[in-house]
């Protein structure tokens, strides 16, 4: 039988190691999709260095939409990255009746709901799976092994740079932009890495889970995004002799009110599994009214982890035509009639538990002054510590809280901030117990 024809946009990290396990792997993958997998065109920007690269075994071309307009070409592959460009060529392949792969979580999580309802009128497959947790099959899992549950809520840590930066500073101590750029080294960052550092890949990322999660459209817009470039060392500290390890998590949840979705630095108790995902390694929690809590843990970037999501969507992709050609599962999990907006949730929404920590001048009353806040806010405290400064005179005050809104957290920070004795801002992290 003739093989399935991929036309691969960009020969990059992902692109390369795509090309790579196709290759190595070709018989193995044949004898799963029923037709052999081939890598017949590449679109590269230095063509002479892609020739280099792969050979005789495919034809290298400068322009990609030479690749997304060739009859030849069976399926599509995006591996440029950016939401301009690859949106073009994209919508482009669609058009012209070409099934897609990508990994692109900026594309999808900016542009998705027009992608997905081109390629549903077109009867053209987009698949993401990179896309999420790289080599982890987590979009599988939740639209297919978890199909029987209302979802309750997702949580993981979904970018691999920053939790390689996290362990790093807290296991060896080493300044951020040191371990910044060993994660660039090592293929893990965008190609902008302010997108890994300030949270907006897990963004993406969570935005996409959330839709397939809750049957929701992609609303990236309302994503609530905190990355660490603000956390400092001794937060890092501080929650480890509290028992706790900082995590960037991505958070999504259903409740009856909306939509929670958010990513911010995270205290998890040390002990729990999460927390003990280290180095850029992904793990995400998907909790089904059914089936409990599940968790999924792996490589969620690098060359060939990502390019094995990759290859996975080419075969489900394959499948189409040597299995049954009606059977599609739908791009969001929902059927696309059956997507129901619903209103998304506000920070201040939010109820979960707290790490604050604020510098005061060490003097009677001060203590009462901010616990009177936090009363009066109805916030309730666990534990407390408090260290003595540099300077003598002032100590570091960490309290942990019970659960509480939000809302009347920024309230209670804004008066604690505004007390005489108070002389630091309010650093405020959240508490996830995952349970
Ligand atoms: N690196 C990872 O671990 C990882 C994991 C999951 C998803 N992703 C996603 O995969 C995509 C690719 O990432 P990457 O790490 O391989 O990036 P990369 O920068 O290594 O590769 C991108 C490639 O596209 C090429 N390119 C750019 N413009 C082009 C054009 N006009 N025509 C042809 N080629 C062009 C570049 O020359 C480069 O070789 C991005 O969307 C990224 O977010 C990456
Ligand atoms: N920059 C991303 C690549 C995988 O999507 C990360 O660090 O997780
Ligand atoms: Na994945």
């Amino acid at each position: 039988m003739e093989p399935i024809r991929v036309g691969l946009l960009g020969l990059g990290v992902v692109g390369g190691g795509t090309f790579k396990v196709l290759a190595r792997n070709a018989e193995e993958i044949a004898r799963r999709a029923g037709r052999h997998i081939v890598a017949t065109k590449v679109s590269a920007r230095d063509v002479a260095k892609a020739k280099s690269r792969v050979g005789e075994a495919a034809e290298v071309v400068a322009d990609p939409f030479q690749i997304v307009r060739d009859p030849e070409i069976d399926i599509v592959v995006e591996l440029i990255g950016g939401d301009t460009l690859a949106r073009e060529l994209v919508l482009e392949a669609i058009a012209h009746g070409k099934h897609v792969v990508t990994a692109n979580k900026a594309l999808l999580a900016k542009h998705g709901n027009e992608i997905f309802a081109r390629a549903s009128e077109q009867g053209v497959m987009v698949a993401f799976e990179a896309a999420v947790a790289g080599g982890i099959p987590i979009i599988k899992a939740i639209r297919e092994g978890l199909s029987a549950n209302q979802i309750e809520w997702v949580a993981g840590i979904i970018n691999g740079t920053t939790n390689f930066i996290l362990t790093e500073m807290r296991a060896r101590g080493l300044p951020f932009s040191e371990v910044l750029a060993e994660a660039q080294r090592l293929g893990y960052a965008e190609a902008d890495p302010t997108f890994d550092i300030e949270g907006v890949d897990a963004a993406h990322k969570l935005t996409l889970l959330s839709s397939i999660a809750f049957g929701v459209p992609i609303r990236f817009d309302k994503a609530h995004i905190e990355g660490i470039s603000q956390l400092a060392q001794e937060d890092i500290r501080y929650a480890e002799e509290l028992g706790y390890r900082i995590k960037l998590l991505g958070i999504t949840k259903a409740r009856p009110e909306g939509i929670e979705l958010r990513v911010h630095p995270t205290l998890i108790a040390a002990q729990r599994v999460m927390a003990n995902v280290e180095g850029a390694m992904n793990a995400v929690m998907v909790k089904g009214d059914a089936v409990g809590a599940t968790l999924y843990y792996g490589q969620g970037a690098g060359e060939e982890p990502t390019a094995s999501a990759v290859v996975a969507d080419l075969v489900d992709v394959t499948r189409l035509h040597t299995a049954d050609p009606e059977h599609r599962v739908p791009h969001l999990a929902f059927q696309p009639d059956a997507i129901t907006d619903r209103p998304m949730l506000s920070i201040e929404d939010i109820t979960t538990s707290y790490y604050l920590r604020l510098a005061a001048t060490d003097q009677p009353g001060v203590l009462a002054d901010i616990t009177r806040i936090l009363a009066d806010a109805s916030i309730s405290i666990v534990s407390m510590i408090q260290k003595p400064r540099e300077d003598a005179t002032q100590a570091d005050i960490i309290f942990l809280t019970h659960e509480a809104l939000e809302r009347n957290v920024n309230a209670a920070i804004a008066r604690i901030e505004a007390l005489p004795t108070v002389v630091s801002t309010v650093t405020r992290l959240r508490i996830e117990n995952l349970a």
